[in-house]
């Protein structure tokens, strides 16, 4: 556990998650967003989530990245327990190739919202994304910082496309 404060809390299911949420961790790290990566799960760590979350807001965090895969509890489960903004990353199952944790992350009931991205790196990386746009409506500099990353973006994106090597 980080001793720094951090804005945005990663949490993921199992260690399995880490080659997709080290994507949402590289995306916060180049905007200078401090954060605090975490294994807790609804199934095999209840309590653990339940301290974490219930925690959560007094630790200092101001939003939760919460990925999971298969039968993905943990985002839900989270926003159950905690008022803070929770963005569920689908990590792509090999059984159903993600689709199970697509709809178990999207469907919730009205009431506990979990704000739900699409499956994979891309839904890492966009979580984190979000969650800097969220803390920028209050961080001028993270403003700044979020729209050259932006601008570097389309910079990069060519006028025609080339062969390939
Ligand atoms: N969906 C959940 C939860 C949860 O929702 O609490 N805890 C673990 N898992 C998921 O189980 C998958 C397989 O985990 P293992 O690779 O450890 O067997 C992972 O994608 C994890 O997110």
């Amino acid at each position: 556990m980080s001793t720094v404060r951090a804005d945005v809390a990663i949490i993921m299911g199992s260690q399995s998650d880490w080659a997709t949420m080290r994507h949402a961790a590289e995306t916060l790290e180049a905007l200078g967003i401090a954060h605090d990566t975490r294994i807790v799960s609804a199934h095999r760590t209840p309590q653990r989530l339940y301290d974490f979350a219930k925690g959560a807001k007094a630790e200092g965090f101001k939003i939760v990245i919460a990925g999971a895969g298969g039968a993905a509890h943990l985002p839900g489960m989270t926003a159950a327990l905690t008022s803070l903004p929770v963005f569920g990353v689908p990590v792509e199952s090999k059984a159903l190739s993600g689709q199970d944790s697509l709809l178990s992350i999207v469907q919730m009931p009205a009431g506990i919202p979990v704000g739900t991205l699409a499956i994979g790196k891309s839904g890492a990386v966009n979580a984190a994304l979000l969650a800097a746009a969220v803390l920028a409506l209050g961080d001028d500099k993270l403003a700044e910082r979020l729209d050259a990353w932006r601008a570097e973006q389309t910079a990069k994106v060519a006028d025609h496309p080339m062969d390939e090597a």
